[in-house]
C-alpha cells in the first residue's frame, strides 16, 4: 500500500543545528539522540506494522501496489489512446476501474473511442476475484487499470504528468451503507481523504480536468419529501456512509470555488445489474436463493415495507457519460483559479420505487426457487425507509432517461449470475 499519510497531517518545527557547532558534550547528546532515533523508527515501525497490516479496522486496505517503470509508463499512455473517428474524444482517468460501476463507464468510454486509464487499489471489502476478473475484461477491451491508492499522492502526480487527463470519473469509494458502522475508518480514509487528495492533485494539474464523481442517495438522509430533488435538504445523513459522501459534496463545491475546478456530483439510487456488487442485497439474496438458504428481509420500525429506487447499471453509464460530455472545462490552472467554473449535482435514479418484498418476489420468479424469507424490523445501522428520484434535471441537462425496469434489469443480472458463477464456466474466458 503506498502513499497513506504522504500528504502531513500536522505542521512540525525544523530544528536547525550547525555541523561545526558539535563537541564532546554534543556527541554524547547525538549517541543518546541516536538511540532516541532508533527507538523512535522501532516504535514507528511497530505502528506502521499495526495500523497498516495488523489492524482489522484497515483490512480493507489494499495489500500491495506496483508501479513505475518504462514499460508501465508506456501502458499508460497507450490506454489512453484515442480511437474516435469524428468528435472531440474525451481522456479519462476513472477511479475505482475494476469497481461494479466503474468497470462499466470505462468500456462504455472505451467503446466510443476515449482515451481511458483506470486506478483501483483492489481492495479485499469484497470479492477480489470478481475485481480481477472485471480488470481482465477492462484489459482485453484496451484498458489499464493501474494497481494504486486514490490516496497516494506520488502515485496521482505521476498520472498527470504522463497524460494531459481531460477529465477524470471518479468513482472509488468504500461503498455499503451497513458496513460503516463496523468499519467507520475506511470510509473516511476512501471517501474524503482519498477524495480530497485526489482534488488537490487535479487542481494543481495543467489543465485541470473536469471532475465527474459519485455521490449518492443516501445523502438524502431523514429527508422526508418525495420524489427526493437536488434541492431538498442533504444535511441529515442517518449513516456513517451518507456522512462521508456528504461530505465528499462539500469538498468537491470547495474545490471548485477555490480553484477554479469543473465539479459534478451524481448521485446514484441503489445500482444493480451484471457485475454486481456481492454486498448488494441483489447479489446478496440471488445467492442465498440459490442455496436454499433463509434470507433476511428488513422492514421499516412501523411494520410498512422498505422502498428502493433500484436503477440499472446500464442507465446509470447512460447517465454518467452525459455528464462527461456536457462537463465545461475547469478554469484554473496549476492551482490557481481564473473564473468561475461549472458545479453541478445530480440525481440518477429511475423514478419508480419498488418494495425490496417485491425485488425478492421477482427474484423468486426468475430463479424458479421458494424463497424462505425472514422478515424483520430494519436494524439500526443506517438504513433508510425509501428513497425515490426526482431526476428532472438530469433529464434537462444530461439527456438521462431510465429506460430499464427492475424486472426488465433483474432478468440480465440472472443470465450474468448464472453464467459468471457456472462450474462449467472457464474462468479464462474472461
Ligand atoms: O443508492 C445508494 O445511495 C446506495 O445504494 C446501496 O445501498 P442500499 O440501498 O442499502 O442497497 P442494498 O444493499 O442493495 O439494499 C437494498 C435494500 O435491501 C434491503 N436489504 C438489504 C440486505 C438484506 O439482507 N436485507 C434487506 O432487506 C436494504 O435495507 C435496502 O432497502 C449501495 O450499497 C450504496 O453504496 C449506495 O450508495
Amino acid at each position: 500500500m503506498g502513499g497513506i499519510g504522504i500528504l502531513p497531517s500536522k505542521p512540525e518545527k525544523y530544528h536547525y543545528q550547525p555541523y561545526n557547532n558539535i563537541n564532546n558534550n554534543n556527541i554524547l547528546r547525538i549517541r543518546s539522540s541516536k538511540f532516541t532515533l532508533c527507538s523512535s523508527i522501532f516504535v514507528f515501525l511497530a505502528f506502521i506494522i499495526f495500523f497498516f497490516i495488523l489492524s482489522p479496522s484497515t483490512s480493507s486496505l489494499p495489500t500491495k501496489n506496483s508501479w513505475g517503470g518504462p514499460e508501465w509508463e508506456k501502458r499508460v499512455t497507450k490506454s489512453t489512446r484515442h480511437n474516435s473517428p469524428s468528435g472531440s474524444p474525451l481522456t479519462v482517468l476513472v477511479t475505482g476501474a475494476s469497481g461494479f460501476v466503474g468497470m462499466h463507464v470505462s468500456l462504455a468510454l472505451k467503446r466510443r473511442g476515449d482515451g481511458v486509464l483506470g486506478i483501483d487499489n483492489f481492495n479485499r471489502y469484497y470479492d477480489i476475484n470478481l475485481k480481477r476478473t472485471r480488470a481482465k475484461v477492462l484489459s482485453r477491451a484496451g484498458v489499464f487499470v493501474v494497481e494504486g491508492d486514490i490516496n497516494d499522492v506520488h502515485l496521482l502526480r505521476k498520472l498527470f504528468d504522463v497524460v494531459a487527463f481531460t477529465h477524470v470519473m471518479h468513482l472509488a469509494a468504500q461503498a455499503g451503507v451497513r458496513y460503516a458502522m463496523r468499519n467507520p475508518n475506511s470510509y473516511v480514509h476512501s471517501n474524503i481523504a482519498g477524495f480530497v487528495n485526489l482534488l488537490e492533485v487535479s487542481k494543481s494539474a495543467n489543465p485541470q480536468p473536469a471532475i465527474v464523481y459519485a455521490s449518492s442517495s443516501s445523502v438524502y438522509g431523514l429527508n422526508s419529501k418525495t420524489p427526493f430533488s437536488e434541492k431538498d435538504r442533504t444535511d441529515q445523513p442517518a449513516s456513517l456512509y451518507a456522512a462521508t459522501k456528504k461530505a465528499g459534496e462539500e469538498f468537491a463545491h470547495t474545490y471548485n470555488h477555490i480553484y477554479g475546478l469543473s465539479v459534478t456530483g451524481l448521485r446514484f439510487f441503489t445500482v444493480y445489474g451484471p457485475w454486481g456488487r456481492p454486498d448488494m442485497a441483489v447479489y446478496l439474496f440471488t445467492k442465498d436463493i440459490l442455496k436454499g438458504k433463509q434470507i433476511t428481509v428488513f422492514e421499516s420500525p412501523d411494520g410498512g415495507s422498505v422502498t428502493r429506487d433500484f436503477t440499472y447499471i446500464g442507465d446509470i453509464v447512460k447517465g454518467c457519460l452525459g455528464a462527461l460530455d456536457t462537463a465545461k472545462k475547469s478554469t484554473g490552472s496549476g492551482g490557481k483559479k481564473k473564473g468561475n467554473a461549472q458545479y453541478r449535482i445530480f440525481n440518477l435514479g429511475n423514478t419508480s420505487p419498488v418494495p425490496v418484498s417485491e425485488l425478492v418476489n421477482i427474484l423468486e420468479k426468475l430463479l424458479k426457487v421458494n424463497v424462505k424469507r425472514k422478515v424483520v424490523p430494519m436494524p439500526i445501522n443506517g438504513d433508510v425507509r425509501f428513497t425515490h428520484a426526482n431526476i428532472s434535471r438530469a433529464q434537462r441537462e444530461l439527456g438521462y432517461m431510465p429506460t430499464t425496469d427492475l424486472e426488465a434489469g433483474l432478468k440480465k443480472f440472472v443470465r450474468w449470475y448464472l453464467d459468471f458463477h457456472s462450474p462449467l464456466k472457464n474462468k479464462n474466458v474472461w
